[in-house]
């Protein structure tokens, strides 16, 4: 349940009345999602949702998130549209928090991966890279290569906890990784959480119909997002790689934005990394996240399976190219 700030039924009129978006009928909390408290609030006018954005998301951050959704949905990107007080100001306060309402987007994420959803995400994925092209803001990604070491210092005493050798596996790999990453591959404005979560669709349909939580967005090389979807929708339940559905991503996102050789040479590389980032995270909040905390952290030995796969991995044709 991820409802981490309360919110009166007095305080929700009185920041609703500083919009010009209808009178409050309902609004309740949205039990998805681990980061931020959302709500769904529904006016006469429309349904929104309203975030109060908690203690992971850095403030100054936030103006980068906002300008970015703002930009996306002026290029036609279906994401959440950053709604604007009558003053003009989308960035408010709330019950001691930053806060903003934002669009609600129509669609579902999907329960069960089919190749098709793959498809439809490359499409989705290339669309937001090349929408984002002309995005003036920056903010560098704490969470690329540079972060990855300092993440693991501060949770690297309990990392055999989880598996046995698991700290000298990370360490090993960061060694590799950090002389190794292809820092020189085109740049641009990432996602950096596309997970099925966050990627809507309509039933029985394979477009993608609308893209949520831009609160990792940053700047990054754009390979790397396609590495982190890679991992977050192409592995079965039982572990093992569907190359269909990595071929539909990489083919269907190359329709819209051409990969060059080196960014897919680079393919297995950013895998790797993509799949120890996460793995620190959830070490991290393994070992961080209290036992009566309101959210279950999440497994982190996901991601050493799918670790291990990358680094048996030679080149590109093992994730379904030619
Ligand atoms: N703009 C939106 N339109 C429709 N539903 C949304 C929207 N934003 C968030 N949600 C709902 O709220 C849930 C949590 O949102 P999310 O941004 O993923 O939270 P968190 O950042 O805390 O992980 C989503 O799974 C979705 O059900
Ligand atoms: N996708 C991350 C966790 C972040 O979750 P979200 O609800 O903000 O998308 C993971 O799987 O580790």
């Amino acid at each position: 349940m991820a409802v981490y700030t309360d919110v009166s039924d007095e305080d929700i009129f009185r920041f609703v009345a500083e919009y010009d978006i209808g009178d409050v009928v309902s609004f309740k909390g949205i039990a998805e999602g681990v980061e931020n408290t959302n709500f769904l609030l529904q006016t006469t006018k429309a349904p929104f949702i309203l975030t109060l954005y908690e203690k992971r998301v850095n403030p100054d951050d936030l103006p980068f998130y906002l300008g970015l959704m703002d930009h996306l949905s002026a290029t036609g990107l279906n994401c959440p549209t950053p709604i604007h007080g009558k003053d003009g100001v989308a960035l408010r306060r709330l019950c001691g928090r930053p806060a903003a309402i934002t669009s609600f987007l129509q669609g579902m994420s999907p329960r069960r991966i089919q190749p098709h959803h793959c498809a439809g995400l490359g499409t989705a994925l290339a669309q937001l890279h090349t929408a984002g092209l002309g995005f003036e803001m920056h903010l560098p990604n704490a969470l690329s290569v540079k972060g990855w070491r300092p993440l693991f210092e501060s949770c690297q005493e309990h990392a055999d906890d989880v598996e046995p050798g698991l700290g000298k596996m990370i360490g090993d790999e960061l060694d590799y990784l950090e002389a190794n990453w292809p820092h020189a591959l085109p740049k641009g404005v990432i996602h950096a959480d596309l997970f099925p979560d966050n990627v809507f669709f309509f039933p029985g349909k394979e477009d993608v119909s609308g893209l949520i939580d831009f609160y990792f967005a940053c700047n990054d090389l754009l390979a790397y997002d396609i590495a982190i979807c890679m991992n977050a929708w192409c592995f079965e339940p039982d572990s093992s790689f569907n190359v269909t559905k990595a071929k539909n991503l990489l083919s269907y996102y190359g329709k819209v934005r051409g990969l060059s050789d080196a960014e897919l040479a680079a393919l297995p590389v950013l895998a790797r990394g993509a799949s120890l980032r996460f793995l620190l995270t959830r070490l991290y909040d393994w070992v961080n996240t209290p036992k009566d905390a309101l959210v279950t952290p999440k497994n982190p030995r996901e991601y050493i399976t799918k670790l291990r796969f990358h680094q048996r991995v030679e080149n590109a044709s093992a994730y379904g190219l030619d």
